[in-house]
């Protein structure tokens, strides 16, 4: 085992010095072929994502999948990016998740860094960019709501990978994920009743769009659709809504297995044959926008939708860099940081 020769030396105060850590999934650099291939590379390699033995499954990433995917995938991410910033808007919204709540807590002299499990800013950075500031604990934030192997788990990974590699190393306190935390269902029912109010139409149900997971990893022990459940039966609650008024579903599907069920594109384009043609769609599995809320959803589903005889169809969008979101990372983050007190 070699040691990061760039191990910071600037040295933490007696008392100590805490940072917080978000960490995000990752998104191509830009929309091009190669950008696109080396981050579905990364994050597809990753053999908490697919858990194939890699001498069955790297032949068909990297000669199949890889030859025709990032071609689809890009001219997908071509029609959300945001051209101000250059950036894909997951990680706009993540930075200014974590600038946003460097404001709250700079009184306080706690820095905020936010590094991608894939690519870049990398955890790797953030980390080394927390120690210089003279940090020797770490409050780490993986960005999921809901806990799956396939994200929460693998954040973390990437953070103590970050370390294995230190001679002097941080303290770390990985957040556990909240689920049904007040201050996150306070923010999903803010955002709805918000985009309710100024839409020109009276959604019939309100579809509950979750990220899907294969079948298998939930057989195995991951918790992520109890979680789902978990959201869901609490935002039902707090905005007064019956299960059919708030249906729950899974999108994105990638690959043959089977994966959790209802899947939500065909739920949706099934809803005007029973005449309900008037939809807004939730994603609360999604602490940002990103591709699998406003192309997937907000492009792909809606046009599949009205092509099915719907007539209305709303997003509402994730919790972004809203008050209500950066209130919930400044709770989080405190209750957290509570656990490095001393006595
Ligand atoms: C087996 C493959 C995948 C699993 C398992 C998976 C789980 C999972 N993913 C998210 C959140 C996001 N996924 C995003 C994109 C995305 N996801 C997969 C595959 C799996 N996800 C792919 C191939 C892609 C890339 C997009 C494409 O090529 O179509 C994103 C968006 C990233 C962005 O840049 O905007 C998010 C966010 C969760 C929460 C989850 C498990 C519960
Ligand atoms: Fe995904
Ligand atoms: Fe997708």
């Amino acid at each position: 085992m070699t040691f990061f020769h760039k191990t910071s030396r600037i040295a933490p105060p007696p008392e100590g010095r805490s940072g917080v850590l978000l960490v995000n999934l990752g998104t191509p650099d830009d929309t091009g072929y190669l950008a696109v291939r080396r981050y579905l590379s990364e994050f597809l390699s990753d053999r908490r994502v697919i858990e194939s033995p890699p001498l069955i499954w790297q032949p068909i990433l990297q000669g199949i999948v890889l030859a025709k995917r990032p071609f689809a995938s890009g001219a997908n991410y071509a029609r959300i990016w945001d051209r101000e910033e250059n950036a894909s808007p997951l990680r706009v919204y993540t930075r200014r998740q974590a600038e946003k709540l460097g404001e709250r807590l700079r009184a306080d002299g706690i820095p905020v860094e936010w590094g991608m499990r894939y690519g870049q800013p990398s955890v790797k950075t953030a980390v080394a960019s927390l120690m210089d500031q003279g940090c020797d604990r770490i409050v780490c934030i993986p960005l999921y709501p809901q806990y799956s192997a396939t994200t929460t788990a693998t954040a973390n990974d990437q953070v103590f990978r970050a370390l294995m590699t230190l001679r002097r190393q941080p303290s770390v306190l990985t957040l556990p994920s909240f689920p049904d935390h007040p201050l996150f269902i306070r923010a999903l029912a803010e955002s709805v009743q918000q985009t309710l109010k100024a839409l020109p139409f009276k959604p019939q149900q309100i579809v509950a769009s979750f990220h899907g997971l294969p079948k298998v990893c939930v057989e195995k022990g991951d918790t992520y659709r109890d979680e789902c459940e978990r959201t869901i039966v609490a935002l039902r609650k707090s905005l007064g809504l019956e299960p059919d008024q708030m249906p729950m579903t899974f999108q994105s599907r990638f690959g043959p297995l089977e994966w959790i069920q209802p899947y939500t594109a065909p739920y949706v384009t099934g809803l005007p044959a029973q005449g309900i043609k008037r939809i807004a769609v939730i994603m609360p599995g999604f602490m940002t926008d990103c591709l699998e809320t406003l192309d997937e959803i907000g492009n792909e589903l809606r046009e599949e939708f009205i092509a099915a005889g719907g007539e209305e169809f709303a997003i509402i969008p994730c919790l972004n860099d809203t008050p209500e979101a950066v209130d919930l990372l400044e709770g989080l983050s405190r209750s957290a940081l509570r656990g490095f007190a001393r006595e």
